[in-house]
């Protein structure tokens, strides 16, 4: 028997999950609603973020406060080896990864050994598991050295796990790296190479080209560190005692399926965020406004969507990683205005760079005054609410896997335009497989934009209108009590509740 379970005439504590995202937006989040559902189920949680993060979580998200009423939530942190100035955005992003893999191993045994695995002077049981981020196998001698199994918890979809998945297939099928990237990107977007069908990914035959494989993939030899570190650390995930993603089974089963005959136990348990609002409800447990935000909510874009008539607004937001170029901007912007359609767009105050035509505070009049008519720009918008408001008609989005689920869950049309990683696939199953929008990927031209935008907001709207609502009625129908989302959640708590 464990000898932290009994203090002297107390019940028995908790068992301790340890939940470790990579520090980064899209990890964050979801991963603080599998921490909430799990302090709804009285675990003791602890969240491990980076330091980085976690000063901007207590700045914009009052994470404390959040968390107040679950006397077992705990957060820990330590750095993640960039100074605070480094950028973290872009296709930099994997900096982050890079950077943990050299001292995430060393910095996570000292945190672990330093602590008795967090256990708090006994007032915790120590960690008795790890719930950690897809990409992070460093921690892997760690836990096991410390007898503490080990579940992934990939970030993305079920389809950018299983393409990741089947990397090296693809290389042997010679379908893969797709050179080229370091030409111009425009030229580079028009290669027919791209448009070639991929061979080697069971269940994806005869519909996934190569250009909607993550872009990690476009690199000009198999040895490129980024795309090796993907291939490595997913088919590593094998090893673990599971693999919970945010998706449902009516959304990416059979994918799943595929998953499951190397990773037997995946715990799809999403949609995350309806998921966590239904258990609270059904727990009649108080729940207050949260964020789990990197950046402060300008909530006056709901005044804004007040005033404006039901279904005339285009919501505009490429989250939280992706930056533009000014030309980018641009043709972006000139598409938008030249629609007619009114638009409200998330403009993050990191997300342009450079400045091609060196007059970067110069807006067009036109795009000034189009604007004032008929947009609203913020730096940041509480996206669950914006996506449920009645004024918003469509999501103009960049496929990050979080912002996909959050509209199908809305029952809202998208129009994507992936900018990196798993966004590429992701953006290809919304149109040809989900059928609920329309993917422009490896284009960035105002006049595509403008007659796009004019599809999903008035031509085709009515039809992606009709499978969004009816994929968001099996999303309900998964986390609701019964549902296939909601019986793995327990299923995981089981689990949880068994390890020693
Ligand atoms: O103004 C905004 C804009 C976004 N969000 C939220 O921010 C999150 C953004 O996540 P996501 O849509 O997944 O995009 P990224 O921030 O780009 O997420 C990273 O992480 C995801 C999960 O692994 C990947 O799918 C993406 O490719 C990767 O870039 C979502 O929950 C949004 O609701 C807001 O709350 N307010
Ligand atoms: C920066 C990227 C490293 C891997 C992550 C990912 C994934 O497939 O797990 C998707 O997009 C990015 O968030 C991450």
């Amino acid at each position: 028997m464990d000898h932290q379970q009994y203090a002297a005439g107390e019940p028995p504590l908790p068992q301790h999950v340890l939940i470790f995202p990579l520090p980064l937006q899209g990890h964050v989040k979801p991963m603080l609603k599998l921490a909430e559902l799990l302090c709804v189920s009285h675990l003791h949680v602890t969240v491990l973020l980076s330091e980085y993060n976690h000063s901007r979580l207590r700045r914009h998200a009052d994470l404390e406060s959040r968390f107040t009423s679950y006397s077992g939530f705990r957060v820990a942190t330590i750095p993640d080896g960039l100074p605070d100035e480094h950028p973290r955005n872009g296709e930099r992003a994997i900096e982050i990864v890079f950077s943990l893999k050299k001292i995430g191993g060393f910095e996570f045994r000292k945190l672990m050994e330093s602590t008795d695995a967090l256990s708090d002077r006994g007032s915790r049981r120590r960690v008795s598991c790890l719930i950690m981020d897809g990409v992070f196998s460093f921690a892997i001698p760690v836990v096991e050295e410390m007898g503490i199994p080990f579940i992934y918890f990939r970030t993305s979809s079920a389809c950018s796990f299983w393409a990741n998945f089947c990397f090296k297939e693809v290389i042997e099928a010679g379908e893969l790296p797709l050179k080229g990237k370091d030409e111009d990107k425009y030229a580079y977007w028009k290669k027919e190479e791209l448009d070639l069908i991929v061979t080697c990914v069971p269940g994806m035959e005869g519909f996934l080209r190569r250009r909607d494989l993550p872009s990690y993939v476009r690199v000009d030899n198999a040895d490129d560190p980024v795309f090796q570190t993907i291939l490595t650390e997913t088919r590593r995930t094998a090893a673990s005692s599971g693999l919970i993603l945010n998706t449902f089974e009516d959304l990416e089963g059979p994918i799943m399926d595929q998953i499951r005959k190397h990773i037997p136990n995946v715990y799809s348990i999403g949609p995350l965020h309806t998921h966590l609002k239904y258990r609270l409800d059904s727990e009649k447990v108080e729940s207050t406004q949260n964020s789990s935000s990197f950046w402060e909510e300008d909530r006056s874009c709901l005044t804004w969507l007040d005033s404006q008539p039901a279904n005339s607004v285009l919501y505009v937001s490429f989250g939280s990683v992706t930056i533009l170029s000014n030309n980018e901007l641009l043709e972006f912007w000139y598409g938008l205005v030249n629609s007619g359609q009114k638009f409200l767009w998330v403009m993050r105050p990191d997300s342009i760079i450079g400045n091609e035509n060196g007059d970067e505070n110069k807006v067009p009049l036109e795009l000034e005054e189009g604007t004032k008519a008929r947009g609203y720009m913020v730096g940041w918008v509480p996206q669950h609410e914006v996506l449920a408001h009645p004024a918003v008609a469509a999501f103009f989005t960049h496929s990050g896997w979080n912002s996909t689920l959050e509209s199908i869950a809305a029952g809202m049309p998208m129009l994507c335009w992936p900018y990196f990683a798993d966004q590429t696939i992701n953006s290809r199953f919304v149109s040809d497989y989900w059928k609920v929008g329309l993917d422009i990927k490896d284009t960035c031209d105002r006049v595509v934009i403008e007659k796009k935008v004019r599809e999903i907001m008035q031509e085709r709207r009515d039809e992606f209108l009709e499978s969004a609502r009816s994929m968001a009625e099996l999303a309900k129908k998964a986390i609701s009590e019964g549902g296939t989302s909601s019986s793995n959640l327990n299923r995981l708590i089981e689990f949880i509740k068994a390890s020693v």
